[in-house]
């Protein structure tokens, strides 16, 4: 599934609106139950191995109270009790959604109590009325070790009250018994949902504050990566490009293709028209690149100025004039009027091509050729692609073209 997208204003949101209340809005909810499934998986794995060590360790209990139904105990213990909450760890371990992840954790302490009952109701005596405390230990587990969602927790602790009440009153040899039962069970229920929600608020509160550094961190790499203006990658994001296709690709058939695009007479249009005017069509020109993007291998720079970089993954010669040629048609297309132009009415963009496989090439050799290119198409009278397309055409087969000196 994949992670729900969140802005830092509704994380900061929740940061200063926080109260008594454990639920976040349904967005940063998901967000929580994303990460509480694989922090849960981990909790009950690590757990699981101390817990069946000290729940089998009161096997000694069984042995020195009630030495009569000994085997019985031992049979719950190893047959019954741990192999379920083995299965239930092995199904946890699995990452579940909210309900079947919180009740198998819960089935965890409530077979335990299940046993302790049992066992309990098999005996009677004073030894009996000692042995029945052993639910106390499993109800902090519950509530502290286990970290249950809040209302789980509270579910199982009062799931566990209510058969400890239900077995201890009627089967306790004493009143007094039944009265210290009837005192300690609710106190330590109390302290252990208490302890629960406490728990639960801090965690959901430091897992807010993480989000938080986690968004910001992403904000500042998006921010350093991409052009404010055009919203495009930066130089700084090209050069991390350059680096990971001269590591990760060098050498491979992969033909990747480079177009050097740069405006035409772009400073008569902005002195005409005014800085505004020059930075919105500089925004539509990036829009129109960003368009022919085919996937996130593809990238688009704006290497500066009016200057912009195309790079395009498994893309020939061929290819590259041919969506060099969109891009220049569809800027044309745009309509957008320059008054300073006696060549033309409209804003335009030259455009340089250059492809080739990293076999052969490497990017700043591609990206250099591309540039070569754009002077070609400059020199050839602007609004134009270089290599024009029946030339890139005719060297199709090799994918690859030398671009003019
Ligand atoms: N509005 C705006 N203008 C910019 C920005 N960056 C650079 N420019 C302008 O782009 C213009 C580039 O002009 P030149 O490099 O002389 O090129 P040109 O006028 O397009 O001429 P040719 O490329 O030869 O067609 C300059 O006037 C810069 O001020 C920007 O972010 N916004």
């Amino acid at each position: 599934m994949s992670e729900p997208t969140i802005t830092r204003a509704e994380v900061r949101r929740c940061i200063d609106n926080r109260g008594p209340g454990l639920r976040f809005p349904p967005a940063v909810e998901r967000a929580f139950e994303t990460y509480r499934r694989r922090h849960q998986a981990r909790v009950t794995l690590a757990t699981i191995g101390p817990t069946l060590l000290i729940y089998n360790l009161f096997l000694i209990v069984d042995f020195l109270l009630l030495p009569q139904t000994f085997l019985i105990a031992l049979v719950a213990h190893l047959l019954v009790v741990t192999p379920a909450i083995l299965l239930a760890g092995w199904l946890v371990r699995r990452e579940p959604g909210l309900i079947l992840r919180e009740s198998l954790t819960a089935t965890i302490p409530l077979a335990m109590v299940a046993q302790i009952l049992f066992v309990y109701a098999l005996n009677s005596g004073p030894s009996a009325d000692q042995y029945q405390f052993l639910v106390l230990p499993v109800l902090i587990y519950a509530c502290v070790n286990q970290r249950l969602d809040f209302r789980f927790a509270a579910a199982t602790t009062a799931l566990i009250v209510a058969a400890y009440l239900a077995v201890l009153l009627p089967h306790a040899n004493t009143v007094a018994t039944q009265l210290v039962g009837l005192t300690i069970m609710p106190c330590v229920a109390y302290l252990g949902i208490a302890a629960s929600y406490r728990m639960e608020w801090d965690t959901r509160y430091a897992f807010l504050r993480r989000l938080q550094d986690r968004l910001k961190r992403e904000e500042a790499e998006l921010a350093a990566r991409h052009d404010p203006l055009t919203g495009l990658a930066n130089r700084y994001a090209l050069e991390r490009r350059i680096e990971s296709l001269q590591t990760g690709l060098h050498g491979s058939d992969l033909s990747v293709a480079a177009l050097m695009i740069d405006v035409d007479h772009f400073k008569a249009f902005n002195d005409h028209h005014g800085h505004p005017e020059g930075d919105a069509c500089l925004q539509r020109i990036a829009g129109a690149l960003y368009a022919r993007l085919r996937n996130d291998s593809d990238l688009a720079v704006r290497i500066g100025g009016e200057e912009f970089l195309v790079l395009l993954h498994g893309a020939g010669l061929a290819d590259a004039v041919r969506i060099s040629e969109r891009i220049r048609r569809a800027v044309e297309g745009f309509g957008i009027r320059h008054a300073e132009r006696h060549d033309h009415d409209v804003v335009t963009v030259s455009i340089g091509a250059m492809a080739g496989s990293l076999a052969r090439f490497r990017v700043d050799q591609l990206i250099d050729g591309a540039d070569s290119a754009l002077y070609a198409a400059k020199d050839a009278g602007r609004n134009r692609v270089w290599p024009p397309f029946d030339d890139a055409d005719a060297n199709a087969p090799g994918r690859t073209r030398h671009a003019p000196a």
